[in-house]
């Protein structure tokens, strides 16, 4: 799997939202997003889905033009923003109605992945009653639960405790040995050096430097 841009840009309002992006990212691999906010990583991760299309370029998955040959990546999994989940529904019943859409996973599939985030599938509390971490690994769980291809998490260590950040470095990883092509933005440079193989820095919607990481735990070394 490849997602590649070229000459992508995007202007919104007659603002460069996007200026000229080309670059390529490829499966098996965790993409890390670094920039400071407004840099333009929330546009970009938006684009790669198809949820916008460029003004100018093309993006590309596996040689299919978004927005041409096809509309959305066949098997992507995204948490962008604010999770929108159902207020009055348990996180299990949340996450049973985003598969029911694709209808591909079962309930035994949706528990184990509520699980690997850390939380319980029996929790019959509505999603309203959650904290904003147990939102965020929620979040996270409908991103990861199909077993997409590509996963796109913006920010996705917001309001995480430690243990939550130490959670999502393991599913990050177990989804790196899967095969799938993460991307993940923050504003951390920290964890982004941690778990990723390769990190672009943005700055006004452009990407000014790319750093390949090396070390055991990551891809470039397999
Ligand atoms: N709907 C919109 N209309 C016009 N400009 C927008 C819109 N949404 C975002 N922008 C602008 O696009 C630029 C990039 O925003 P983006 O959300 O991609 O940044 P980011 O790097 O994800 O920042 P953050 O860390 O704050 O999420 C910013 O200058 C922002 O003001």
């Amino acid at each position: 799997m490849v997602i590649e841009f070229i000459n992508v840009t995007k202007t919104i309002k007659g603002h460069k939202v996007i200026d000229n992006v080309n670059v390529k990212f490829e499966s098996g691999k965790i993409i890390g997003l670094k920039g400071i906010n407004g840099s333009g990583k929330t546009m970009l991760m938006r684009l790669a889905c198809g949820l916008i299309l460029p003004s100018e370029g093309t993006i590309s998955i596996d040689g299919k033009i978004l927005g041409k040959d096809i509309t959305f990546p066949e098997s992507v999994g995204i948490l962008i923003e604010n999770p929108a989940f159902l207020d009055g529904y348990s996180g299990f019943k949340n996450l049973k109605m985003l598969a029911s859409i694709k209808n591909e996973i079962g309930d035994e599939q949706i528990r184990e992945t509520i699980r690997r985030v850390g939380l319980d599938p029996d929790d019959r509390r509505p999603y309203r009653k959650y904290s904003l971490g147990m939102k965020q690994r929620l979040g996270i769980a409908a991103a990861i639960m199909e077993k997409p291809d590509i996963v796109l998490l913006d920010e996705p260590t917001n309001s995480l405790d430690i243990s939550g950040v130490e959670l999502l470095k393991d599913i990050l990883r177990q989804e790196r040995q899967r095969g799938a092509l993460i991307i993940i933005s923050s504003h951390d440079l920290d964890i982004l050096q941690e778990v990723s193989d390769e990190i672009h820095v943005m700055e006004r919607g452009r990407l000014v430097d790319h750093i390949v990481m090396e070390g055991p735990d990551k891809g470039v070394d397999k």
